[in-house]
């Protein structure tokens, strides 16, 4: 595990602010994907039930192993379910084809990746607008400069990514994610490359585009002060949801990690033993 430490650059501020709370972002109904067949079978997600509201920011965390890559690939339309159902606000994406994913992945969905998958041989604008190049769409040029202005990146934006920071390239890369104004973006270990001030600049901009965009991010994280961050942590263990923490602190993400190991894969829910009652959904 990636034992960085993150200091928060701003104080937490409560709730998330955007969306429209009655109308989870992401739905997951009965969710589950096996790999294998017979004694080779493994169950990587094994019938979850989760929602994940708008305007929030969710933090996935449990063990190596425990399914965090393979929910959120399901949710994101970027691998297919062996049953059950995934749900990107009002549409069932587990039973899309391959192009109406493709434009589903486009049009309403933004990643960040750990590795920033930037363009090498554009300028940090270019890659910041190109969703909108390869979707045919105008440049919303208040938003871009609101974006490009929370982020911090208005005298790096002709700059390439190797004249970039490690920090800087991944805010570029969440530019590039929000540009679209995405019903949602999906960040897998967006600070797993960085340093702990960069990692705790892009968390505090993660949260910002939350709770002053408006906008939901759904993050995968191994780190609980990363998880931190986020209004919520979900928990998984052996592809089953297994604890809910609302307004995470490093302290209460560790107390429920550390739950989640003395269960030893008996069937539980730690939400009280992270100091949080069941979360009912
Ligand atoms: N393509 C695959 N073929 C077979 N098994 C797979 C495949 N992808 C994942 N698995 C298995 O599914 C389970 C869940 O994997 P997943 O990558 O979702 O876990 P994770 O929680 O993201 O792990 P990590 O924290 O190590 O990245 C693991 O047991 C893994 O070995």
């Amino acid at each position: 595990m990636d034992t960085t430490v993150y200091r928060p650059l701003d104080p937490p501020t409560p709730g998330g602010r955007g969306g429209d709370p009655s109308t989870p972002a992401v739905r997951a109904r009965g969710l589950a994907k096996v790999y294998g067949t017979g004694a080779a079978t493994v169950r990587a997600l094994d019938g979850v039930d989760v929602d994940f509201a708008a305007g929030a920011f969710t933090a996935i965390m449990g063990p190596s192993g425990s399914g965090k890559s393979t929910l959120m690939h399901l949710l994101a339309g970027l691998d297919t379910a062996s049953s059950g159902a995934a749900y990107l606000g009002g549409t069932e994406i587990t039973t899309l084809d391959d192009g109406a994913l493709t434009r589903l992945r486009r049009d309403r969905v933004g990643f960040v990746f750990q590795s920033f998958n930037l363009l090498p041989m554009f300028t940090a604008q270019q890659n910041i607008t190109l969703p909108l190049e390869l979707a045919g769409a105008g440049l919303d040029h208040e938003w871009f400069d609101l974006l490009v202005t929370t982020l911090g990146l208005r005298d790096r934006l002709t700059h390439r990514p190797a004249e970039l920071s490690g920090g800087q390239q991944q805010r570029v890369a969440i530019a590039r994610a929000l540009i679209a104004k995405p019903e949602v973006v999906f960040a897998d270990e967006p600070t797993g490359n960085l340093d702990s001030r960069s990692g705790a600049e892009v968390l505090s901009f993660l949260r910002r585009s939350v709770r002053e965009l408006g906008r939901t991010i759904i993050m995968v994280t191994h780190d609980p002060t990363a998880a931190a961050y986020a209004d919520r942590v979900v928990l998984l263990a052996d592809g089953r949801i297994a604890g809910d923490i609302a307004d995470p602190t490093p302290e209460s993400v560790l107390t429920g990690l550390d739950a989640l190991r003395s269960l030893d894969g008996a069937a539980g829910h730690v939400g009280a033993a992270a100091g949080q009652g069941p979360v009912s959904r």
